[in-house]
């Protein structure tokens, strides 16, 4: 089947002298339905890649397919999309004539849900989008991003400035609208963990490249920390790829790729050592040293 996106070795160096290289060599195909985390560091070109992936920033390099065409100046696919960024300028337009204009671009606009989330959210509709707070703001994004029921959705950091109350209430929403509406949803954030239950699949990039694509389920579990006395930790991680130390007094703590069989448990806890599966965040954090991010990727994902 095509997938809903299908990128081929993209790569952008901004224009300008000693033009900084955003993204290089990225390659990846995400099929539909599927929820997406699309995670790296501050700068790392997570924006750079879904404006591009949107036709609103072009490649120096490779190529773009969104349902197998180009999105570049193509209506008929864009429309099939939507992008909701954290830094979104919006005309001088109150909410209410901002989501008449999003009914009018998006076809499978759902005006039901788009009130029900303004509710939920507390969004004064007759109010002018420039004065409205932060995180006022990034709702309204929720709302514009969700309520589009786009096949392809992309949300640049949709809980920024949201309060954690809020963000719970968009995770639900999230899920309750993919569950009835299936689609290809990327979603950029650094609150890694609290989406981790939501992503079927996370690509993570640094540096501009991809050093992690792969099912969330498959990278569940994929390293441990160990800790405990240092001599402790060096007998149990000996012949084991280790991704980082740390030693404080005479306790080491180590982070060790792969997986816990029954008899590395009972060596654990003969050596009294404490051993912990490294959360999503954590991994996606190793994963931006490359020499990690190639021992963290699960054998035969994709
Ligand atoms: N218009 C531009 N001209 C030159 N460099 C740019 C431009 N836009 C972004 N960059 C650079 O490209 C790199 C990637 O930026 P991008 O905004 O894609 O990162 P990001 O992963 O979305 O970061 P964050 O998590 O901080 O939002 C950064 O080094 C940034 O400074």
């Amino acid at each position: 089947m095509t997938p809903a996106i299908a990128v081929a070795g993209l790569g952008l160096r901004y224009p300008g002298r000693g033009g900084h290289q955003a993204l290089s060599e990225v390659s990846f195909e995400i099929p539909s339905p599927s929820i997406v985390g699309l995670l790296g560091r501050n700068g790392a070109g997570k924006t750079t890649l879904l404006r591009i992936l949107t036709g609103q920033g072009f490649a120096s390099t490779g190529s773009v397919r969104v349902f197998g065409s180009p999105p570049l100046e193509r209506d008929a696919v864009l429309r099939r999309m939507v992008l909701i960024r954290e830094d979104q300028t919006y005309p001088d337009l109150k909410i209410e004539q901002a989501l008449a204009a999003a009914a009018l671009f998006h076809p499978n606009w759902d005006a039901a849900l788009a009130a029900t989330l303004l509710d939920a959210y507390e969004l004064p509709v007759r109010r002018s989008i420039k004065k409205l707070s932060r995180g006022m703001r990034a709702a309204l994004g929720i709302v514009l991003g969700l309520a589009a029921h786009a096949e392809v959705t992309l949300l640049d950091e949709p809980v920024a400035g949201l309060d954690a109350v809020v963000r719970d209430m968009f995770y639900q929403h999230l899920l309750a609208d993919y569950t009835a509406h299936p689609r290809c949803i990327v979603l950029s954030t650094h609150l890694i963990d609290e989406v981790a239950d939501l992503l079927e699949r996370v690509l993570v990039i640094d540096h501009g490249r991809l050093v992690i694509d792969a099912l969330t389920d498959d990278l569940r579990g994929n390293a441990v920390t160990v800790t405990g006395r240092t001599a402790d930790v060096d007998r149990f991680v000996a012949d084991r790829a280790t991704l980082s130390r740390r030693a404080l007094g005479a306790r080491t703590t180590v982070v060790m790729a792969g997986r816990l069989d029954q008899r590395d448990r009972q060596l654990a806890e003969h050596l009294h050592l404490d051993v912990d599966y490294l959360t999503l965040q954590q991994l996606a954090m190793h994963a931006v040293d490359s020499a990690a991010g190639a021992t963290l990727i699960p054998t035969g994902a994709s």
